[in-house]
């Protein structure tokens, strides 16, 4: 199972992207300064955009899904119960692990946008996918949710996982890191060697970097153990 872009090309006015790379089995975590071409890149990988020329491959790629950046983009029940039901996910679960159980008959456009945005990827998370993407999961999350998504994305196993973020404080364990740099799409390796050729590392990853420490992962965490063997 694998994405393969293969000299692809695709423009909007003055802006160009231009991809080669192999999405293979595991977790990608792609960054990029803002308009650099992240959400172009996610729609052309889950095929809601078609290059100008090259070719994006989907071998092995049966049940794919993306998820954009504003969760009203996706509502499509009248009641959080229908929502939930829209995605094929099992309300009581979905309802409860949300904190929404009380709220199941209401409108979902009545919910803060941290409560939809939780909604739809607790929803969207419930089913099985060979390509899931995800474009700025962890925006209008708070800390103990986004540490919550980090879980559920590294406990999934099997597919292709590619997330498109600009979180720079709670991140997930990874497989592998890319760039976009103006257009310009940049794998730049699996984990943890691509660690120190990340550019838009978290300043917390810097700093190990900075000290010597060489993380296994890009967490938190990992940093901390890396101190930690350091010191031994
Ligand atoms: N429908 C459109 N028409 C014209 N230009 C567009 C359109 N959508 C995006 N663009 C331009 O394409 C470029 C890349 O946009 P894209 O949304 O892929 O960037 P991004 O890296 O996801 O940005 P952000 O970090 O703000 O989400 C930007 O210059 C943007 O203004």
């Amino acid at each position: 199972m694998q994405v393969v872009c293969e000299d692809v090309r695709f423009a909007r006015g003055a802006f160009v992207l231009t991809c080669t790379g192999t999405f293979g089995p595991g977790f990608h975590l792609v960054t990029g300064r803002v308009g650099s071409g992240k959400t172009t890149l996610a729609l052309l990988l889950a095929g809601l955009l078609d290059p100008l020329s090259g070719k994006v491959r989907r071998d092995g790629v049966a049940r794919l899904t993306l998820s954009f950046q504003n969760p009203e983009y996706h509502v499509t029940g009248a009641t959080v119960r229908a929502e939930i039901g829209s995605y094929g996910a099992d309300v009581a679960e979905v309802s409860a692990e949300t904190g929404l159980a009380d709220r199941l008959d209401d409108d979902p456009f009545s919910l803060s946008r941290g409560e939809l945005k939780r909604l739809h990827l607790a929803s969207l998370l419930a089913g099985e996918y060979d390509l899931l993407v995800l474009d700025e999961p962890f925006s209008s999350l708070d800390c103990v949710q986004k540490r919550r998504l980090c879980r559920a994305l590294e406990e999934r196993r099997g597919g292709i996982t590619v997330v498109f973020t600009h979180e720079r404080q709670v991140l997930p364990a990874v497989d592998r890191l890319w760039e976009v740099e103006e257009g310009k799409v940049l794998d730049l390796g699996a984990v943890p060697e691509a660690i120190p050729r990340w550019r838009h590392a978290p300043q917390y990853l810097r700093d190990a970097l900075a000290r010597g420490d060489a993380p296994e992962n890009v967490t938190f965490r990992d940093v901390m153990e890396a101190r930690c063997r350091t010191r031994d």
